[in-house]
């Protein structure tokens, strides 16, 4: 089997099919036995008979001239190959040395034909020319967007850790590190960027220089082309046609080359034939280590953002919730810039077009609250607000899988499948059944399936301007109502506070909730000050009648320890409510400290535990802890205090007034 020059495939033409002649039976008349009377296998070999089970796709490129337009330069499949090639190679070049690497397409254990190579030359960055090196001498083979099955294959052969479930999802282990480092997040401070991004107290940048920037970059290039083989993703980001991003994603495992497969949008064969030079690269040498002698680094760990470069630099972290949420920091840059919004939400629509986000921190629930039956799920975790409406910037989901049941979470539940990746999870040794309570790696366990994995996905993932904007807090104080109103000022008091308090952990006697202050309810991911993003969602809520809402998916009763989490069917039963617009209709109350308004009824929720002091027995610990969240918000806050929010200086003091009051 083999590609001829022309890209077409040719498999055992012109052999003849009867090599051996067949013993001759006897034809029945009756024909009741059917067992002997298929034809021969078409194969002379057992070779043959392997290389028929793997059938040939068709073409990728359609026969020349047949499509492409009549503004389509005229170029050859060959031509074609050969420049995606020298991209790649670009790439992967080493900018101390001359060239870029030979690059060679397919996996080095298959490898039979004489290669095609591309090498490329370019001198744009100024160091000393080493002379040629052993590097030099060697292939770099590129697996070129492998398909989910293909990356099966070479996670189970290669990578250690990695299993199929009996649910036919590829388990895997992320290494070390199964949660992201936002410590070691580093961003180049440039002249540019000095001026635009958001520095100091409180900020996810921490600066680093551009010259260490690139020796974290040859690091990783140079670990990449250590390797026999690399895995190459060239996919787009964000579903708005107008505002796509190219992303190239060059890995060392098959596991980062799927999760991405299954998280970015997956071009189709036509896109890819035309995708030419990326917006932007990551470079994941995740198995490698930083070299802590060099500037700035803390810990074996970076993540390397450069934005004058369009470049990330991954080393020292296999968790590939790294990849996608380091995009995502990208798209927090990029289109703030076209006056579009970002949002760390998830997004779903009603059968009317009905549009609400679910804003919330890491637990919160968007994923699981987007994740509805009864609407068209847009996507799970990040998305754009432009003046056409709500993109998604993704093509996958990412699931908590902790716990996760086929009864509270169906749809979830039957999207661990075949092409899903199951991060940390523990299963059966012999049935290969997940155990989905397990914990012993993680209770960061992980699920990333691509978005039609859910049978009610809206494709393509867009929508029109949300008429409910809903703020997700886990709040395990057990003070904040299950549901409230919030004014628009409100809306802008919690959205930059982005509050919410999880458990500690699990570690033994850790008892006290924490609280987290994240703004725009993703500190981590957010480029620019969060009055930017904070003044473009009250514009927009504005200009489009959007109503806020805040949902506390946490605990009720009591705080974490003596009360309960809310039920997550009652938690439903209030969201059903904001979408049907039912939550509009009934009565309201004020509460005291927080001075948010809750509604005295919600259908299929039990009234009394609306407000939440009617669920905890002891009075006077629910008022001490109520104070004590309250002052919390209000250290929070003191940072945004000097600054102004939008055009308008009345709603800068409007959003001020908008928090607790005691
Ligand atoms: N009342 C509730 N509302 C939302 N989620 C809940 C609730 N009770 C328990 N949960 C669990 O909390 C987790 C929420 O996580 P997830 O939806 O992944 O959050 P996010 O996507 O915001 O990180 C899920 O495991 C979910 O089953
Ligand atoms: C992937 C992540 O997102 P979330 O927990 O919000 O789903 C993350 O924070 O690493
Ligand atoms: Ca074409
Ligand atoms: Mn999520």
């Amino acid at each position: 089997m083999a590609a001829n020059g022309n890209g077409e495939f040719s498999f055992g033409k012109g052999t003849a099919r009867n090599g051996l002649s067949k013993i001759q039976t006897q034809k029945r008349n009756n024909e009741i036995c059917h067992d002997d009377s298929a034809p021969p296998v078409k194969a002379q070999t057992i070779d043959e008979l392997h290389s028929l089970q793997k059938k040939r796709s068709a073409p990728t490129t359609p026969i020349k001239g047949s499509q492409g337009g009549a503004f389509a330069p005229p170029i050859s499949d060959e031509e074609r190959q050969k420049q995606q090639l020298q991209s790649i190679s670009a790439s992967l070049a080493s900018l101390t040395r001359e060239t870029g690497p030979k690059v060679v397409r397919g996996d080095p254990a298959r490898q039979s034909e004489t290669p095609r190579v591309a090498h490329v030359s370019h001198h744009h960055f100024t160091c000393p020319t080493i002379s040629v090196s052993d590097s030099s001498l060697k292939f770099t083979h590129i697996l070129y967007n492998l398909s989910p099955a293909e990356l099966y294959e070479q996670a189970i052969q290669y990578e250690k850790g990695s299993f199929i479930t009996s649910n036919g999802a590829l388990a895997t282990l992320s290494g070390a590190k199964t949660g992201r480092s936002p410590r070691d997040k580093r961003v180049v401070k440039d002249e540019t960027t000095e001026d635009e991004l958001w520095w100091g107290k409180g900020s996810p940048n921490i600066e680093m220089d551009e010259h260490t920037f690139m020796v974290n970059r040859e690091r990783a290039v140079d670990y990449l082309n250590s390797l026999d083989k690399v895995f190459v993703n060239d996919q787009f980001l964000n579903w708005d046609p107008e505002n796509r991003i190219k992303v190239r994603i060059v890995s060392a495992r098959a596991y980062h080359s799927l999760f991405m497969h299954n998280m970015c949008i997956r071009p189709t064969p036509e896109e890819l034939e035309d995708f030419g030079t990326p917006d932007f690269t990551i470079y994941n040498a995740g198995q490698f280590p930083c070299n802590r002698y060099t500037h700035y680094m803390t810990s074996s760990t970076s993540i390397d953002l450069n934005l004058a470069r369009r470049e990330m630099v991954i080393l020292g972290t296999q968790y590939a919730g790294e990849m996608k949420k380091g995009l995502f920091g990208v798209m927090h840059y990029l289109m703030p810039r076209r006056h579009i919004l970002s949002l760390h939400s998830g997004c779903n629509m009603g059968k009317d077009g009905d549009v609400a986000l679910f804003f919330g921190l890491s637990g919160t629930g968007k994923t699981t609250l987007s994740t509805d039956h009864n609407r068209y799920l847009i996507g799970d975790d990040e998305h754009c607000w432009s003046e056409n409406g709500v993109s998604n910037i993704e093509g996958g989901c990412y699931a908590k899988c902790i716990d996760l049941s086929r009864e509270k979470e169906p749809d979830i539940w039957n999207a661990i499948k075949f092409g899903t990746v199951l991060e940390n999870v523990v299963f059966d040794e012999h049935t290969r059944e997940v155990d989905y309570s397990d914990k012993s790696v993680t209770e960061n366990t992980r699920a990333a399936y691509p978005i039609e994995y859910i049978p009610n996905a809206k494709l393509p993932c867009v929508g029109p301007h949300p008429k409910n904007v809903i703020l997700l807090a886990c709040d395990a104080f057990g003070v904040l109502p299950p549901v409230s109103k919030l004014s628009l000022a409100q809306t802008m008091y919690h959205f930059i506070s982005g509050y919410t308090a999880l458990v500690a952990g699990t570690e033994e006697g850790v008892k006290e909730p924490q609280a987290t202050f994240s703004a725009c309810f993703g500190a981590a991911f957010i480029m620019l000050h969060p009055t930017k993003y904070a003044a473009m969602l009250a514009e927009k809520m504005q200009k489009h009648g959007a109503t806020g809402w805040l949902v506390n998916t946490g605990w009720s009763g009591g705080s974490y320890g003596s009360g309960n989490r809310i039920k997550l069917p009652y938690t439903r039963k209030i969201i059903d409510a904001i979408h049907s617009g039912s939550l509009l209709k009934v009565n309201y109350k004020k509460t005291e400290v927080f001075g948010l308004e809750i509604p005295t009824e919600v259908e299929g929720v039990p009234s009394e535990i609306l407000d939440p002091v009617n669920t905890w027995s002891d009075k006077k610990t629910y008022k001490e802890t109520l104070l004590k969240l309250g002052g919390l918000f209000k250290r929070n806050f003191e940072t945004f205090t000097n600054y102004k929010i939008g055009k308008d200086n009345k709603l800068t003091e409007e959003i001020l007034a908008a928090g607790p009051n005691f």
